[in-house]
């Protein structure tokens, strides 16, 4: 070893990172097949108009809640989602029982589904099980029946026992049975339409999955005004959102007939990428998203419509949902559910907006005063800017929820955060050294008891610390008690100032001069053993209008002690006496 490097510590290198066996059961797991796509046009698209949007709570979602929705839940479940917007709603499993018939047949009965508001159904393709379904749906505005098979190669083996050819033909078959019991049963105040989904798409040989869907629409004949929807779930989600991406591109190159077939996207979260999956299909050709609010559904959910919709108001899109009472719209979901949604849950989560951590603190405090200042100079609101604060991708306030919760004070907290709470729940804006003085205060609090400090903790610290009460005798503490003070100003700008006061429990009248009233305070103070000396002042109004509080703060020096006053007083003069009072009482605590 080199003398100079004597007491370094070792560099880490690459070999420290050589893999190593972990051990667990590899082999039973086979690599996804990738897309050949080499010339792909989807990474370059860019999405700028909200996709159509189907919600599948009422279906997919309630089909996977250990409690299904009682007739009562699943009515509140479908008023929301059409107070939230959407136009498309999969309603339920009609042929699954009655609970589920008789739900559809109480909306279209009551009136409850708005004109432009299109319901929708799902059935397995058999022909009892079809007919029951076309049924449900008589004397509906709008409905669409939506028929699902699986094509992957697993289920034609082990479910259906069958080949290409016949898994394929119980697509086709079913197709015919619905256009014969839609033609049979419904009247011609329907506007029907026509869903198909080649269930496990995902697993699908997309040759094959191409051939389904071409002989579905053989049977159905889209054309102009006679639309068909094709849905490609990735039922159970297998691969990175990218080759998802490349499948959508291909099936929307190679199918037939595409100007009429609504292309559409139905991705579940096993990996955890839903939501990247449905951005990247629509980027690569998809037109519409289904999916359920929070991301329910089976396993480990459908695509979360919420934070679909979210991402897209966060990049200026409209996404032609309101969910401007986000937390109306999750406790609703909750209800309906019986789940509780994440408290770190993307944009409704109860965290979602918080930072407990100081650095994040200052910034968003910095970005907050930074959006307040570019305001006033361009003569305009914070809420006309592009919003721009730092760990907060949109405004909390969009989604109905208020600054509170912004910032919360733990013992991750720094000066910025609780600053922010006294300036957004007292409209004091303390000076840089002050907050650092007063962080310390809230630190050994937060050190010695642990948890949170709420933003009523923190205000009462504070004013324990710096107003003590003087009308409230167990608040009360300290040396000085300001009662009243009359200043005069000479010719020469000499200030002189009489004040009178309560010092030390005694009644007293204390006198000094100097170029200012603080001043002049200060060498009336001398009289009563006080030496202080001035290194400090600041002042601002803490609102508009004639009966305006104003707030001033005072750093001084006093007996060898550096420390900071605060004064609210409707008069500045005052204001910045009672700081020097809190200064110099504090000096003797
Ligand atoms: C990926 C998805 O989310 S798909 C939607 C899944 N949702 C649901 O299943 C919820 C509602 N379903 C139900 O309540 C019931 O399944 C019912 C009432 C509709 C039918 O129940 P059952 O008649 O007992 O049949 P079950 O659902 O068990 O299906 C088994 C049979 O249907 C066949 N089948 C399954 N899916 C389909 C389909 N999409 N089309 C045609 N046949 C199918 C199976 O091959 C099997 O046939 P077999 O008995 O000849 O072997
Ligand atoms: C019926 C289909 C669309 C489905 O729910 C799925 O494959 O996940």
């Amino acid at each position: 070893m080199s003398e100079s490097s004597v007491g370094r510590p070792t560099p880490v290198t690459n070999a420290t990172h050589t893999q190593k066996p972990s051990g667990m059961p590899i082999h039973k797991y086979g690599r996804y097949e990738a897309v050949d796509i080499a010339d792909r046009t989807w990474p370059d698209n860019r999405i700028t108009v909200a996709p159509r949007w189907l919600s599948t709570d009422l279906r997919d979602g309630n089909q996977a809640l250990i409690d299904p929705m009682s007739p009562a839940r699943k009515r509140e479940m479908f008023d929301l989602l059409v107070r939230m917007g959407y136009k498309e709603i999969e309603v339920g499993f009609p042929s699954s029982g009655e609970t589920d018939f008789a739900f559809v047949r109480s909306i279209i009965e009551d009136g409850a589904i708005p004109e432009d508001v299109t319901i929708s159904v799902l059935t397995q393709a058999r022909e009892e099980l079809i007919e029951r379904t076309v049924e449900s749906l008589r004397g509906a505005h709008r409905a669409t029946v939506h028929l699902y098979n699986a094509t992957a190669p697993t289920f034609r083996r082990v479910v259906f026992r069958g080949s290409r050819e016949q898994v394929k033909q119980i697509a086709v078959d079913g197709t015919r049975l619905v256009v014969e019991y839609a033609e049979k049963l419904l009247g011609p105040e329907t506007v029907f339409g026509y869903q198909y989904s080649p269930e496990i798409f995902t697993d699908t040989e997309l040759d094959f999955a191409l051939e389904v869907c071409e002989g579905v629409m053989d049977v159905w004949q889209p054309e102009a005004g006679r639309e068909i929807i094709l849905n490609l779930p990735a039922t159970v989600e297998r691969s990175t959102p990218s080759t998802h991406a490349d499948r959508f591109e291909w099936m929307s190159r190679n199918l037939s007939r595409r100007e009429y077939v609504c292309l559409s996207v139905h991705p579940h979260n096993d990996r955890g990428t839903a939501v990247a999956a449905a951005e990247l299909a629509i980027m690569a050709g998809a037109d519409r998203i289904e999916g359920c609010l929070f991301g329910q559904g089976e396993r480990t959910g459908n695509v979360d419509l919420v934070t679909l919709g979210m991402n897209l108001f966060s990049q200026g899109v409209d996404p032609q949902i309101d969910f401007s009472q986000i937390d109306e719209i999750r406790r609703t979901s909750e209800y309906c559910n019986q789940m509780e949604v994440h408290p770190r849950h993307p944009y409704a989560g109860d965290l979602v907006y918080t930072a407990f951590s100081g650095s994040h603190q200052d910034a968003i405090k910095k970005g907050f005063d930074a959006m307040e200042t570019e305001a006033r100079a361009a003569g305009k609101t914070v809420d006309d800017l592009v919003w721009n604060v730092p760990y907060l991708p949109i405004d909390p306030k969009d989604v109905g929820r208020s600054y509170e919760a912004v910032i919360r004070v733990n013992s991750q907290s720094g000066k910025g955060g609780i600053a922010y709470v006294l300036k957004n729940d007292h409209k004091l804006d303390l000076p840089r050294r002050m907050q650092i003085e007063f962080s310390k205060i809230i630190q050994v609090k937060t050190d010695t008891e642990g948890g949170e400090v709420t933003p009523a903790a923190i205000w009462s610290v504070f004013q324990d610390e710096y107003l003590p009460n003087p009308d409230n005798t167990a608040a009360r503490w300290g040396r000085v008690q300001l009662r009243s003070g009359q200043s005069t100003t000479d010719t020469d700008g000499i200030d002189t100032l009489t004040v009178e006061a309560v010092v030390d429990g005694v009644e007293t009248v204390l006198s000094g001069s100097g170029n200012g009233p603080i001043s002049a305070f200060f060498a009336a103070l001398g009289a009563v053993g006080v030496d202080a000396r001035l290194l400090d002042y600041t002042e601002h109004t803490m609102s508009e209008g004639a009966s305006a509080q104003a707030a001033s703060y005072i750093e001084c020096a006093i007996d060898g002690k550096v420390l900071w006053g605060i004064g609210i007083d409707a008069n500045t003069t005052r204001a910045s006496l009672k700081a020097v009072v809190s200064a110099v009482n504090r000096a003797s605590r």
